[in-house]
Order: C-alpha cells, then structure tokens, then sequence
C-alpha cells in the first residue's frame, strides 16, 4: 500500500506549494486552443497540460465529465493521462463527485485500487445519499492509501438551498464536515457520536494537521465561512477561483493561512495554453498570489 494520502498530500504541498490545477478540457478550450472536439484534441490537450504541470504542481484534477463525453476513447486518454501524471510526481484527484448505495459506491471507489486501469490517488465524492453510503469508499481509501474529497459547501450559487438546510441543529454541510472529522480520527465510525474537535491536535493550522486522508470541497465563492472546520485533521479543496469569481483575498478571508487548504484552479490557468510556458506562468502566478 501507498503511504496514507494525507501524508502525501502534506510531502507534495511542501515540496511543490499548495495549488490544484484542474483539467476540464471544456469543447470552448479545445477550440480556443485549436484542438477538435473530439478524442484526439482531448489527447494533445491532455498530454499538453500534464507534461507543462505534472511536474512541478502538488495536485492535478481532471473533471471525468469531459472524457466521458468522448466515450471510451476519451476514458483511454484519461487513463493514459493520469498515469502520467503520477509518473511525473503530480497526485491525481479524479473529479467523479461519485455518491450511491454502498454496493455502488464500493464499485465506484475501486479507482483508488493501484491495479485500476484508471488509478487515481483521490476521488471527489457526493454525500447526498447519507455520510453512511460513504463509507465503503472510506474504507477502501484506508486500504490503498486513497483519499476522499466530499462535498460539504460547493462553489455553486444556489448550493445554500440544500446545504444549508438543518437537521437536527446542524446545516446539512455541518453534518458532512463532521463526519469527515470523525473518519480523520482513528476508530470512529458513523453513528458514533461525533469526535471532539479537540481531539485531533492542531499542529499545522487552525484546521488540524493537514495528514487526515478525508477532505472537504469548500467554494471560495462563498460570501462567509459557514461551516465550522475546527478540527477537521484534513484538507480542504477550494475551488471557484479565477473564473468562478474567487480570489486568493477571498480564500484567505475565508480560510485564513492555514496550510490545509488546497486552492483549486481550472480555467483561469487552462485558457493560458496551449503554450506549455504560458501554463506554467499562470499556474505559478496563481501559487504566487496564494502564498503572498
Ligand atoms: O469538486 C470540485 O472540484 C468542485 C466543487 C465545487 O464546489 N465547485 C466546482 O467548481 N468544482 C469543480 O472545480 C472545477 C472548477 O473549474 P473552474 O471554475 O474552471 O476553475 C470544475 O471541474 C468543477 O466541477
């Protein structure tokens, strides 16, 4: 097995900075980058991006949603992609927003299986069906060394109207959250009670140490920080920057400097390509200003 994912998402953050850069080959950028539309743009755009970034970017994040659009062609090119992301240093997050019944959901989660043609080192994942439905994808993270990213606060503008909806005195989003906690602390299970959020020591930032292998999609489009992350012992994917509207003022807002936070980008850095340097000069502007 890997070494736990939070592990290797905290190495790579230090050695290469925090940033996330996603691959959405939208039909809009194929073109603008005079691809066509179809598998083969698909594969220069992708091997354009991994080889400019791969090697010097924490996280990359390709959107699935793209490459299925293309069919089994375009999953062939995701699978070559991926691996030659991994190749180059880069973790792959694959962007799936997976979420089903458990039987499902354990077939979903077998990405995160090193023998899959797709392997990936994280997946995005929906709790829209219970924290509980979840948790075979939990379990085969802890036993490959994978890590979740489930969504709690999404970038989206009428995001509020489901998450922020209450149960039992917690938001919707809170629930997630918390039980994210619970899975970053060692023996705890759904339906137990919820973790003091004290009990995962704060080391690296006012969220907890950024070594749990269960994150949250958090926008930074948001107008506040609504969801209490104390003690999360995880990281936080941010996405909304750039084109959503989204800022590194806005993240720092939002989440202070804590190191836990992973800033995700997609178009904002894409529409500089297709040249590799200009990629690479947007993705270190965006790493600059989230630093500085
Ligand atoms: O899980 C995600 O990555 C995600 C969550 C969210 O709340 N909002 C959001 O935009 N995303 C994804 O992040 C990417 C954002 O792309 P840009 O707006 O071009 O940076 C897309 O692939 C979205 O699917």
């Amino acid at each position: 097995m890997s070494a736990p994912f939070g592990h290797r998402l905290a190495d790579a953050v230090a050695a290469r900075g925090p940033l996330c850069v996603g691959i959405d080959p939208h039909a809009p950028l194929l073109e603008r980058w005079g691809l066509p539309d179809d598998p083969e743009g698909l594969a220069r755009f992708t091997d354009t991006v991994v080889e400019a970034l791969a090697g010097t970017v924490a996280v990359l994040k390709p959107q699935l949603a793209f490459y299925e659009r293309h069919g089994s062609r375009g999953l062939a090119v995701l699978e070559d992609g991926v691996a030659r992301a991994r190749a180059a240093g880069a973790l792959v997050l694959l962007d799936a927003k997976r979420g089903d019944i458990g039987s499902t959901m354990d077939a979903y989660a077998d990405v995160l299986r090193p023998d899959h043609l797709l392997a990936a080192d994280a997946l995005t994942v929906s709790p829209y069906l219970g924290p509980g439905s979840l948790q075979p994808a939990v379990d085969t993270a802890r036993q490959y060394g994978g890590g979740l990213f489930v969504l709690a606060r999404t970038s989206n503008p009428d995001a509020g109207t489901l998450q922020h909806a209450v149960v039992d005195g917690r938001s919707v989003a809170q629930v997630v959250v918390d039980t994210v906690r619970g899975w970053n602390t060692p023996g705890w299970v759904v339906g137990d009670p919820l973790p003091d959020p004290g009990a995962v020591r704060d080391v690296a930032s006012r969220f907890g140490p950024a070594t749990g292998s269960f994150g949250v999609v958090v926008g930074a489009t948001l107008p506040e920080l609504d969801v209490d992350l104390t003690g999360l012992g995880g990281p936080v994917l941010a996405p909304g920057l750039g084109a959503q509207g989204g800022s590194a003022a806005d993240l720092r807002r939002l989440f202070g400097r804590g190191t836990a936070v992973v800033p995700t980008v997609s178009r904002d850095v894409l529409a500089a390509g297709p040249d590799p340097a200009g990629l690479r000069a947007a993705a270190e502007r965006w790493a600059a200003e989230l630093t500085g």
